[in-house]
């Protein structure tokens, strides 16, 4: 069945007894006759027509209607929500709203077929007509899922996500089943797929719906880092979601895992329901690292002693014991983790792992979780590191056009030593692929500090590891002098340990400015980037200081605070270009983040003498340029790459003046300045607070109310995870699997 859509200018022909029509429907496109039973039409009717191309003897081709609606009244809404949406050049709300009460439900004709009459609408002339029209041909399928949908409450923003997920096949993929928008599009509930669904005529006990629930409801649980659920806490959250009985949705569970959309696994008479690939991940996660971690290591016959001794003779220190004995375990072993806080000496021991392995030959590859923790492993250890998505290639294979990685079981990587830094923030997804791509006999070393937040995604992976006690284990606990002058470090360690904090000392390096509301914290955040911290720091107000919030929303939120900051760190200006889309302002000159990972976003350098692939979550640029005419805006990144957004990819940038704190994870900045005001207490923790100090190298400064700060302290709760890789492990360690 095919749909077209337009508006009859001419009845050729009706039968008043049976309804039979035959009549001519325009649209921008073409003039079509149609034909079948409209007993209802009338000329100047926008219609929508579901039916299938005819060839008939006399006339030709033709339309031949099965089903037809007219464009119903709440259209009217979705064109008024895609006038305004921003995407068309030149039109904001309220014009949009003058055009729409003009024309109502014919608006769109009337800039397809009779652009000229917009001239009746105040305001509009013949520049902003052009205008009009080219942007309403350049965003078709676009502009038929804003209209489409946007009546369900969903925003323009989310119709351009839907529409980069399902290209032209939004439409159709939505109708046969719009819980898919909960499953594929971030940000959409079941509860707006749902209501789709109700009005498309799905019913509440049905099957189809049940089973989209539980899925959903296994989904939603991987945001809360969960691998599993357990089945009677899956069956409660789905009462919850469903508003049905408990008995249909154990018997959509069972149809389910027949049909292999989910995994069933006992533990202790427990029921655990997994999502296929997280069990397959926490299963192979827990044998490819046993299998790696039990490889015999005898190809280097060296004296590691003397080996240590010659570097540290090289370096000219003396590690400390457990620094020491992570180098000989990272030698001696196929896997090795090697934990502790911030100034336990993490980079230097690493270093020396890295020029022993290299003076005995051993090819050693680093690499890290995110973009921005991959160049300051690259710096800290003057060798190059890749994120772990490019150590693995990822990347299209030739016959699909899904993105995987390259790297895996039968192309392995090719390394004697792979060390991966910032191991806490890799997920159970993320570890496996890379656990697939290791070969037995690569020695692998992981790195990172557990009491930084858990990975954005699901699991517990380095908790779990290390807990499980079968793994390798080196914790470095001593904090060196030299990081010992630093309150940062200091009061890290404090912050860990639950204990009141060093403040203001003279000369060091971690305040707290008391303030009591909202408005007196942002002015004197404003105040401290804008004047003071450049000043006496002589540091620069853009690049080297950033906010970090625990939350987006609220007056001192990430969202309000970097419009507001945007007013002072970067104020408008009559050589300043700006463009105002879907409430947000960008500006030539802004600070912004790229929000999610984008393998295959080119980038090349101003001459472009260089260019490339790849820019990824959290790396932080600026607006460099806004090209009105080709509605774009060009981000540099790291001082060279230039990479182009069309107006309708702003959804993967963020201002980033202020960020939350969960973004700003393997990062690290010059100065950190962090309000502390109420906040939910999920978001008032421990770990939150010492993941945004220790982002922070040369200051860091508190502003708000103490009572926060030490309730942040104290509020050691951590969500806990399901995850079951740590007994996993145990378990293997049980049965006597384990060959050491
Ligand atoms: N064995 C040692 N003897 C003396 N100083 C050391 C030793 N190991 C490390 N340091 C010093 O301690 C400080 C912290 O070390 P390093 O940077 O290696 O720690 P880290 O755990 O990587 O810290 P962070 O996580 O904060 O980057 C550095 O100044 C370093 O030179």
């Amino acid at each position: 069945m095919e749909r077209i859509e337009g508006m009859i200018n001419d009845i050729v022909f009706k039968n008043d007894d049976n309804g039979y029509t035959i009549a001519h429907l325009v649209n921008s496109e073409s003039e079509v006759v149609i034909v079948g039973c409209m007993p209802t039409l009338s000329v100047g009717e926008s219609i929508e027509v579901e039916g299938k191309w005819i060839n008939h003897k006399t006339y030709g081709t033709q339309f031949e209607v099965n089903k037809f609606m007219p464009v119903t009244p709440s259209s009217l809404e979705g064109i008024y929500v895609y006038l305004s949406s921003g995407m068309i050049h030149g039109i904001g709300e309220k014009m949009a709203k003058r055009i729409v009460d003009k024309f109502g439900v014919n608006t769109l004709d009337i800039i397809q077929k009779m652009p000229e009459r917009l001239k009746e609408v105040e305001g509009i002339g013949s520049k902003k007509i052009d205008q009009i029209v080219k942007s309403y041909e350049e965003n078709r399928e676009l502009r038929n899922i804003i209209i489409e949908l946007s009546p369900y409450g969903i925003t323009p923003n989310y119709c351009m996500k839907i529409y980069k997920k399902y290209k032209n096949k939004a439409i159709e993929v939505i109708n046969k089943n719009p819980y898919k928008l909960a499953e594929d599009i971030r940000g959409i509930g079941f509860k707006i797929a749902d209501n789709i669904a109700s009005k498309i005529g799905i019913e509440k006990n049905s099957k189809d719906r049940v089973s989209q629930g539980i899925l959903y409801a296994l989904n939603q649980s991987l945001s809360s880092g969960h691998t599993y659920l357990p089945q009677n806490i899956l069956i409660q959250e789905s009462v919850k979601l469903l508003e049905v009985q408990s008995p249909i949705i154990e018997e959509c569970i069972m149809d389910l895992i027949y049909d292999q959309k989910i995994h069933i696994e006992k533990m202790d008479g427990t029921n655990l329901i997994y999502l296929i690939p997280y069990y397959l991940s926490e299963n192979g996660v827990c044998k490819q690292i046993i299998k790696l971690s039990q490889c015999e290591f005898k190809d280097l016959n060296i004296d590691i002693e003397k080996e240590i001794e010659c570097v540290e003779e090289q370096e000219d220190i003396k590690l400390a014991k457990n620094q020491a004995l992570a180098v000989k375990e990272a030698i001696e072993n196929g896997v090795v983790i090697i934990t502790g806080g911030p100034g336990t000496g993490k980079t230097t021991t690493i270093n020396t792992i890295i020029k022993i392995f290299e003076n005995n030959k051993q090819e050693v590859i680093l690499a890290a979780p995110t973009g921005r923790a991959a160049k300051r492993m690259s710096e800290t250890s003057s060798k190059e590191a890749k994120t772990i998505h490019r150590l693995l290639e990822m990347g299209y294979a030739t016959d699909s056009d899904e993105l995987k990685f390259m790297k895996n079981e039968e192309e392995p990587i090719k390394a004697d030593v792979i060390i991966i830094d910032e191991l806490s923030m890799v997920d159970i997804l993320l570890m496996y692929s890379l656990l697939r791509a290791i070969k037995p006999g690569t020695r692998l070393i992981l790195v990172g500090d557990s009491d930084q937040l858990p990975s954005v995604g699901a699991g517990n992976v380095l908790k779990d590891m290390i807990e499980s006690s079968v793994i390798n284990v080196v914790r470095l606990n001593e904090i060196f002098r030299q990081a010992q002058e630093s309150m940062i470090v200091v009061n890290a360690h404090k912050i860990n340990n639950g204990e009141p904090l060093h403040l203001n000392s003279k000369g060091k390096d971690f305040f707290f400015i008391k303030k009591d509301t909202n408005e007196e914290v942002l002015q004197e955040i404003v105040g401290l980037v804008n004047e003071r911290l450049p000043k006496f720091y002589n540091v620069d107000k853009l690049k080297d200081i950033q906010i970090l919030a625990s939350m987006r929303k609220g007056d001192l939120g990430v969202t309000n605070l970097n419009i507001e900051l945007q007013k002072y760190l970067n104020k408008s200006e009559k050589f300043k270009v700006e463009e105002n889309f879907q409430k947000r302002l960008f500006r030539v000159g802004d600070k912004v983040m790229q929000i999610k990972n984008n393998y295959t976003k080119k980038w090349e350098n101003e001459d472009r003498s260089d260019s490339g692939e790849g820019v990824y979550n959290g790396d932080i640029g600026y607006i460099y340029h806004i090209d009105k005419d080709k509605r774009t805006i060009y981000v540099l990144f790291d001082q060279v790459k230039i990479v182009a957004y069309k107006y309708d990819e702003l959804d993967e940038l963020d201002h980033s003046f202020c960020t939350t704190i969960h973004k700003s994870q393997g990062s690290e900045f010059p100065v950190v300045i962090i309000p502390i005001t109420w906040a939910p207490p999920m978001l008032l923790s421990r770990n939150l607070l010492y993941t945004a100090v220790t982002r922070a190298k040369k200051l860091v400064v508190l502003v708000g109310d103490v009572k926060y700060l030490e309730y942040m302290i104290k509020n050691n709760k951590t969500n806990d995870r399901y995850s079951n890789l740590a007994y996993k492990l145990n378990k293997f360690r049980e049965e006597g699997l384990l060959v050491k």
